[in-house]
């Protein structure tokens, strides 16, 4: 715990009945960070926020705001607001009482909560629906209404439950926009949780990649996306094509021997041995199979075409490459049974040493340094 921790997890356990679902969670978030807590579905990130709103009870752990401890305080002590996936809106309540709600409950003035309404409809682009109900809102607006109903009480720390989810697309992006730039207009802390990718990339300021209860990562978009630590953080961040390779130990060091459809690659840094390599479709470069050979470094892959569909923009080939099937984007389409070559650029193949329990990190990756310790993450 540091001075600047504004909102700390120390070992958290969680769980239903007989079940743990939190493993032992340890998070630091200073004061108006924005984290996007990032995994597939069931990994405990609903669980996590619950507990650090106060909803859940922790078998094992603190959770500390400013350094006091706030483990046994409930929801409404914490300071925080959450805003949930499915609005949890009342349909009695119009818009500005909803708005509303926390101040009365806090006992403020007449006078005061209408300012702090006026004020909050006019940050979210409500002024005018005040007087409305939910039944006739957009799902943009509903979700609007929610959070305005937690920024009102001007929360410090805002915990954002999926918030985005129910939404169609274009709200979606503008909404994502709206609360990232109130989020750090207000100079709040935002947790936020979220099964999305790219919203999380494009929103928060640190990702937190959870896996069965576990922190798997920790760090920066660009990190997260750029430095998997492991298999299963590159895949989950679109690294999804999968080659496993065999380094062998030779007379320059390890590396990968050519065969049919593999040119040769030095690979310092890993030992011999079952290797798994990732990339993302859109990292690898298409060439023909005679093109000149490619700069030191890149992996160069042969194979034939499989499939091939224009889902806008770029066509999407199915390639076969050995045992692999593989994704690539091409700028034109190309016949299924084409021989192809694919070029795989050094700073975009993770490669780990292939794990037993298939996600991929037991004796460290080539290319990625060690996890960042969390608190160098500032
Ligand atoms: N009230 C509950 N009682 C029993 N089990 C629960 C309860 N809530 C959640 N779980 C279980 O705990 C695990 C974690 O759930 P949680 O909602 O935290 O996951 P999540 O990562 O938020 O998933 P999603 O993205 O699907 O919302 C899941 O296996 C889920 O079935």
């Amino acid at each position: 715990m540091q001075e600047r921790d504004h909102l700390s997890v120390e070992g958290l356990q969680a769980g239903y009945g007989a079940g743990l679902v939190l493993k032992g969670i340890d998070l630091a978030v200073p004061k108006g960070q924005f984290v996007a807590l990032l995994g597939s579905s069931g990994c405990g990130k609903t669980t996590l926020l619950r507990s650090i709103a106060g909803f859940e009870t922790p078998r094992a752990g603190r959770i500390l705001r400013d350094g006091a401890e706030i483990t046994a305080l409930p929801p409404d002590r914490r300071g925080m607001s959450m805003v949930f996936q499915s609005y949890a809106l009342w349909p009695h309540k119009t818009v500005a009482q909803h708005i509303g709600y926390g101040l009365a409950l806090r006992g403020l003035p007449r006078a005061e909560i209408a300012a702090r309404v006026a004020e909050v409809l006019a940050m979210l682009g409500l002024a005018g629906l005040e007087g409305r109900k939910p039944a006739a809102l957009s799902g943009g607006q509903r979700q609007r209404v929610a959070l305005g109903r937690a920024l009102a009480v001007r929360p410090d720390i805002l915990l954002l439950d999926e918030p985005l989810s129910n939404l169609d697309a274009r709200i979606r992006l503008q909404l994502r926009g709206e609360i990232r730039a109130l989020q750090q207009a207000l100079g709040i802390t935002a947790i936020h949780v979220t099964h999305d990718r790219e919203e999380a990339m494009v929103m928060a300021d640190r990702i937190v990649i959870l896996d069965q209860g576990v922190i798997r990562q920790d760090g920066s978009p660009e990190e997260i996306y750029n430095r998997p630590n492991s298999g299963f953080v590159a895949a989950f961040m679109g690294a999804e094509n999968l080659l496993a390779l065999e380094a062998v130990a030779g007379d320059g060091g390890v590396r990968l021997p050519a065969s049919e459809w593999n040119r040769a690659l030095p690979l310092p840094g890993l030992r011999p041995g079952p290797v798994e390599a990732r990339f993302r479709a859109e990292a690898a470069v298409l060439q023909p199979v005679d093109a000149p050979e490619a700069a030191p470094g890149v992996l160069s892959l042969f194979g034939r075409v499989t499939g091939c569909s224009y889902p806008g923009g770029c066509w999407r080939l199915s390639l076969r490459i050995g045992q692999a099937q593989v994704e690539a984007l091409a700028p034109m389409p190309h016949v299924p049974g084409s021989a192809v070559r694919l070029d795989v650029p050094p700073a975009q193949l993770f490669l780990f040493a292939a794990p037993a329990d298939g996600r991929g990190d037991t004796h460290g990756p080539r290319t990625v340094p060690e996890p960042q310790p969390q608190r160098s993450f500032r």
